[in-house]
């Protein structure tokens, strides 16, 4: 099973897709892998998010497929039953985390404040997703959070585009960005997996 940390150097962009048609699951993952991605989080904000996650669970498994807008504890399971390998929150409650770690896999709790940092610290959890990394102070918010806390690690997420993630993935402790520019709704509407696999091998030499 891959660590928390390992989810993070699998590729400098973490794929943040929301899924409407589960038709588009497998050609996107395809698509995503041939541009170079090892990883992807299907958000559960759709009726197809985990239908979706099965069937790149099971179609395409060289590429970490993980829920991510996990926000209600009953979500971690069917995360699971799913085929997720690893889960993600946009935020974190005591409730939601310990639903989340109940699962065993593993896990990026979202927090967007040093004082929810840290309680994720005091859970354990030294690798977080930063959300919504632009409007919570962006790259000189976790540049300065270095300095008290050099332990944690961090996927920020939100806002983010293929300009600014290299500011990011700069910093000591940012192991990869997340975003959804890699899969707009637009291009997967069309079907367009070319176009996918294109911002996709556009974002491996970022970091
Ligand atoms: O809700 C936002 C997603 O998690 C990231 O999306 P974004 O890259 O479009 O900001
Ligand atoms: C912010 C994020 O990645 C999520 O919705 O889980």
């Amino acid at each position: 099973m891959t660590t928390p940390a390992e989810l993070l150097e699998l590729s400098p962009v973490m794929p943040v897709v929301v899924l409407d048609d589960v038709a588009h699951a497998v050609p996107v993952a395809e698509a995503l892998l041939r541009g170079g991605i090892r990883v992807i989080e299907v958000t559960l904000r759709t009726p197809a998010a985990l239908a979706s996650i099965e069937r790149i669970a099971t179609a395409v498994p060289e590429l970490v497929v993980g829920a991510g807008t996990v926000t209600a504890p009953e979500h971690a399971k069917q995360a699971v039953d799913a085929g997720s390998r690893f889960i993600v929150t946009p935020g974190s409650t005591d409730a939601l985390l310990d639903a989340v770690a109940a699962t065993g896999l593993p896990f990026l709790p979202g927090v967007s404040t040093v004082g929810e940092a840290m309680r994720a610290a005091e859970r354990g959890c030294s690798v977080l997703k930063f959300f919504p990394a632009e409007a919570a102070g962006g790259a000189a918010y976790l540049k300065s959070i270095y300095g008290p806390l050099p332990g944690l690690r961090f996927c920020p997420t939100g806002g983010i585009t293929v300009s600014s993630a290299a500011d990011y993935l700069a910093l000591p402790n940012v192991g990869c960005v997340g975003g959804s520019w890699l899969t707009p709704k637009d291009v997967l509407a069309a079907g367009d997996w070319q176009r996918v696999e294109e911002l996709a091998a556009a974002t491996t030499t970022l970091r």
